[in-house]
């Protein structure tokens, strides 16, 4: 939600691997953490990648010129960061949830998902505002809507799937209200539509689709609604990408990681609930810091909750691979949530651990403890109550406690780390996908000698150099020349603002431009966490830290609902093709 700031970033790149993407050979992009790559290299590297046909659609215009595609969005206010490759043709706020069902058809909801014929009722007709985050008044238990299936005979099969998959159960979610919420009406009116939503706000929109901040109607939960137009997925041949993102929050339960509340279809959309983060994004709020950049204590507390949500999405055989501050949200507690799957890279994994809760470190090479399935692709062959070593965190989270006062360093060990330690690093997978965000991209991406989940440890270090010093490391006057500089120039620390030793060293340690040599490449996370950077990080109840900012509440204005007399101006907001979005006209 990069809304202001003075850096905005293009959009993300993506080409598939079925691009003819011509691997750069060591002796023209020359190997080695230090070597710098002559602008003669990088330009042949780049026209090969320019060469290919995928490149002529667009995508990768943005490593050589400006491409306007993205400027011709309707709310270039709302979607910074993304004059990239593609335009966002979401056809704007769907119908409006809480219509009759009437117009909700004239208007491209199936008949199963607006055939709630109470929606109209859960229109709020109070003036006033709510605070997000306050409790609901609802206090029905959705438990018993557990075990029902949908009896609604219309609805898609897409839409059955998803009322299936969000009765997975979540030990994280078993206390959240918001989840209790969805479970009573899904239980009271089977497959939950639009029609249950107020869309109050448009939070943003991506490559795929545009986020809504969304009330499910009558309890004051708020969700982020990302909706997608399938018409446009379709003729984009973005499908698969949604389909994966939609894929992989379906098999998530941690507490950094999106919360999938529900997921439906009508005809025309393709919607996910999922949870709101009133905080907005690491990259707007880093913008509203002093000199820009966050203070260490705080860069610490971030870059250490997105180093265990990539931990465990790295156990569940998924490369994140778009890393970046825009994509780190800020939860209402504070934590973070990363965000933002449809980048990401599904990949065989083969957990192994290697040190039990004591300090044995035997190599085990079955996994009884783990139940994570080695090569098993699909989430839902993945228990979510396997991986709660990574789901624990620390009320003491940084050490208080002045040098003299410290306990023995073996002390200290025996305190932070009496966890168990897996490595379940999907090293091996291999892409070929040209994907991600420029400043951000790993080298052996850009060279297209194909990746796997070291990608992740890079981009982890550029987002934390980012966070320190308020910049990229090797951002050049235009993404041609940042490509060049990530590939060949050496990594270098501004003077300014002063960064410890130990911070820098893991940046080092992590912006090796050979992945072999990169710190995580062999254990993953595991190698990170040792770093003296987190010394003191109890990694176990991070959770339960102070988060170094708390965001306000967010205020959301009740407006009232349109009678049926008002009935001169549309119910529902204007499509893309009018080329005027009218977000608030209904609500
Ligand atoms: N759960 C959420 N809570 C609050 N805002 C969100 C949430 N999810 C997404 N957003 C905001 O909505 C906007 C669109 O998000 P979305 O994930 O669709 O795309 P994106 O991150 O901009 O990029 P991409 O093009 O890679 O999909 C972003 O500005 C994001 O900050």
């Amino acid at each position: 939600m990069a809304t202001k700031g003075d850096s905005i970033r293009p959009s993300p790149i993506q080409i598939s691997k079925t691009s003819k993407l011509v691997p750069v050979t060591p002796k023209t992009v020359p190997k080695g953490t230090q070597q710098v790559a002559s602008e003669q290299d990088c330009v042949g590297m780049i026209d090969e990648i320019k060469g290919s046909k995928t490149y002529k659609l667009g995508a990768v215009d943005l490593l050589t010129k400006k491409v306007d595609l993205g400027l011709s969005l309707s709310h270039p206010k709302e979607v910074p960061g993304h004059v990239g490759s593609e335009v966002c043709q979401d056809g704007g706020l769907p119908e409006g949830s809480g219509e009759e069902e009437k117009k909700a058809s004239e208007h491209g909801i199936s008949s199963a998902s607006a055939k709630s014929s109470d929606g109209a009722t859960g229109l709020v007709k109070t003036s006033g505002s709510a605070k997000v985050g306050d409790h609901p008044d609802y206090t029905e238990s959705g438990k018993s809507s557990m075990c029902r299936g949908s009896t609604s005979s219309d609805v898609s099969n897409e839409s059955s799937y998803s009322s299936l998959s969000s009765r997975i159960n979540r030990p994280n979610k078993t206390n959240d209200i918001r989840w209790e919420a969805i479970q009573a009406v899904q239980g009271k009116d089977g497959v939950l539509g639009l029609n249950h939503f107020r869309l109050l706000k448009r939070l943003g929109c991506g490559d795929i689709g545009s986020v809504y901040l969304s009330e499910l109607s009558g309890t004051r939960c708020y969700f982020a609604m990302k909706v997608m137009d399938k018409a446009s997925l379709a003729s984009r041949k973005k499908l698969l990408r949604a389909q994966t993102e939609r894929e992989i929050l379906q098999s998530l339960d941690h507490p950094f990681l999106p919360t999938l509340y529900t997921h439906f279809e009508t005809d025309k959309f393709s919607c996910l609930v999922m949870e709101f983060c009133p905080g907005g994004d690491l990259h707007t709020l880093r913008q509203r810091q002093p000199g820009k950049h966050f203070t260490e204590q705080a860069v610490k507390f971030y870059v250490a909750e997105v180093l265990l949500a990539l931990e465990y999405l790295h156990m569940l055989g998924i490369v994140y691979r778009d890393l970046k501050p825009e994509n780190v949200l800020v939860r209402e507690d504070g934590h973070i949530m990363l965000s933002d799957f449809d980048l990401s890279l599904r990949c065989a994994v083969s957990p192994i651990l290697v040190k039990s809760s004591s300090h044995e470190s035997e190599p085990l090479r079955k996994n009884p403890v783990y139940c994570v399935q080695p090569a098993c692709i699909e989430p839902s062959c993945i228990q979510p109550s396997c991986v709660a070593p990574t789901t624990c965190f620390s009320p003491r989270f940084f050490s208080s406690k002045s040098k003299k006062d410290r306990k023995p360093k073996n002390e200290m060990g025996k305190q932070v780390s009496p966890l168990p330690e897996l490595i379940a690093e999907p090293t091996n997978a291999r892409s070929m996908s040209f994907v991600g965000t420029h400043e951000y991209l790993a080298p052996e991406i850009i060279k297209g000698e194909g990746h796997g989940s070291a990608v992740d440890w890079w981009t982890f270090g550029i987002f934390l150099y980012e966070l320190l010093f308020g910049k990229t490391p090797f951002k050049g006057s235009g993404n041609r020349a940042t490509l060049f500089n990530v590939v060949g120039q050496p990594l270098r620390f501004p003077e300014s603002p002063v960064v410890s030793f130990s911070a820098r060293d893991l940046i080092r340690g992590l912006l090796v431009k050979e992945p072999q040599q990169r710190l995580a490449y062999k254990r993953g996370a595991t190698e990170i966490k040792q770093h003296p950077f987190f010394e003191g990080v109890n990694w176990a109840l991070i959770r339960c830290a102070s988060p170094p900012e708390v965001p306000k509440p967010v205020e959301v204005e009740r407006i009232p609902a349109p009678t049926s007399s008002a009935g001169n101006k549309p119910a529902v907001p204007a499509t893309k093709d009018q080329n005027n979005y009218l977000e608030f006209d209904f609500f």
